[in-house]
């Protein structure tokens, strides 16, 4: 059995509104009771996930486990810390701290007690590798655990983002209400805009595309399943194109995709899974990747699937 020396915490305080900060407590209490050392590395600002993950990946230290408290945005992070270090196989053990909590949906992590997750990522032997996806354009080269968004639910993020009823939903536990609020003021925002898809042989124009998601996993926004039938465990990515709809046809389309995952079969909307396919959007449309905004562009980015080892305890 190997023996572990040290824990390596890196820590969001803001995620989750409190949520992470109250999560590592919990940690470091059992951590402290059963004497195992640990020292916390909090993020101080945007982009440290990034810089803490790739120092201590860099560090290459054997007997160690390095352990992210966060939200998806702080696992993003890490993950591409790690990714851009000399040791990018470095494996990262997660505790969910955040308010949407997407990636541990995605992955079915059935433990939902830290301490008891904690005790799961002491004890396993090995680390489980898990899908991960990786979109590159120029001045663009970025893993994403959960998935990339253009138009609508990028928009979504953007006016959830600047909300100032956000922090105060996220602190009754209410992210995803922040959410679906924010959805109606995109509904009222969101253009039609041109998308070319390009997946190996085959290519397809969508004079108005309205939603596209390119994602690992069946959830994004905080539980919502845009393409149930994507796994984090296939080597595959999703990707889901909706046309523009409006009024009673979107109202349908989205009981159907909160109610039975219906939405798939609607003639509105395409999805193709793949190991690989490009996606250019025009013009400029808002994107999102795992929660994040990524401003407005017109983007041109190559997807691939990739994979990355995780200190995790799930099953495919
Ligand atoms: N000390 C800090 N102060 C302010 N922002 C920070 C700090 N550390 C990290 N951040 C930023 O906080 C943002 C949100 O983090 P994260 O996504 O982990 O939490 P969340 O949004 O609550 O959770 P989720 O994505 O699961 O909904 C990230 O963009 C990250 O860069």
């Amino acid at each position: 059995m190997t023996k572990i020396s040290k824990i390596e915490i890196i820590l969001n305080y803001h995620a989750g509104n409190g949520h992470a900060k109250r999560t590592c407590n919990k940690v470091t209490d059992f951590l402290n009771q059963i004497s195992l050392d640990y020292e916390i590395h909090p993020t101080k600002k945007d982009g440290d996930g990034v810089r803490i993950a790739k120092e201590l990946a860099n560090k290459h230290e054997q007997n160690i486990r390095i352990v992210v408290i966060g939200g998806d945005g702080t696992l993003n992070q890490c993950v591409n810390g790690v990714k851009e270090s000399s040791f990018p196989d470095t494996p990262l053990g997660y505790i969910p701290g955040g308010s949407g909590n997407d990636f541990n949906r995605g992955i079915k992590l059935a433990i939902k007690d830290p301490v008891i997750l904690m005790q799961a990522i002491l004890s396993l032997e090995q680390p489980r590798k898990i899908d991960v996806g990786k979109a590159v354009g120029s001045n663009f080269s970025h893993y994403f655990i959960n998935n990339i968004g253009i138009g609508f639910d990028a928009s979504t993020v953007y006016y959830t983002n600047h909300s100032s009823r956000k922090e105060f939903l996220n602190k009754l536990q209410m992210g995803t209400l922040a959410y679906l609020t924010n959805l109606l003021k995109a509904i009222k925002r969101q253009p039609a805009f041109k998308l070319d898809v390009d997946y190996g042989p085959q290519k397809k124009h969508f004079d108005s595309a309205y939603i596209v998601v390119a994602t690992n996993h069946p959830y994004f926004g905080g539980g919502f399943a845009i393409d149930p039938t994507a796994t984090p465990f296939n080597h595959h990515l999703n990707l889901v194109v909706v046309r523009k709809i409006t009024g009673l046809t979107f109202a349908k389309l989205l009981t159907k995709l909160v109610t039975d995952g219906s939405h798939l079969q609607d003639k509105n909307v395409w999805h193709i899974e793949r190991t690989n396919f490009t996606l250019h959007n025009t013009p400029k449309q808002f994107g999102q990747m795992d929660g994040e905004e990524l401003d407005k562009h017109e983007f041109d980015l190559h997807f691939k699937v990739d994979q990355h080892p995780f200190w995790l305890p799930v099953k495919e």
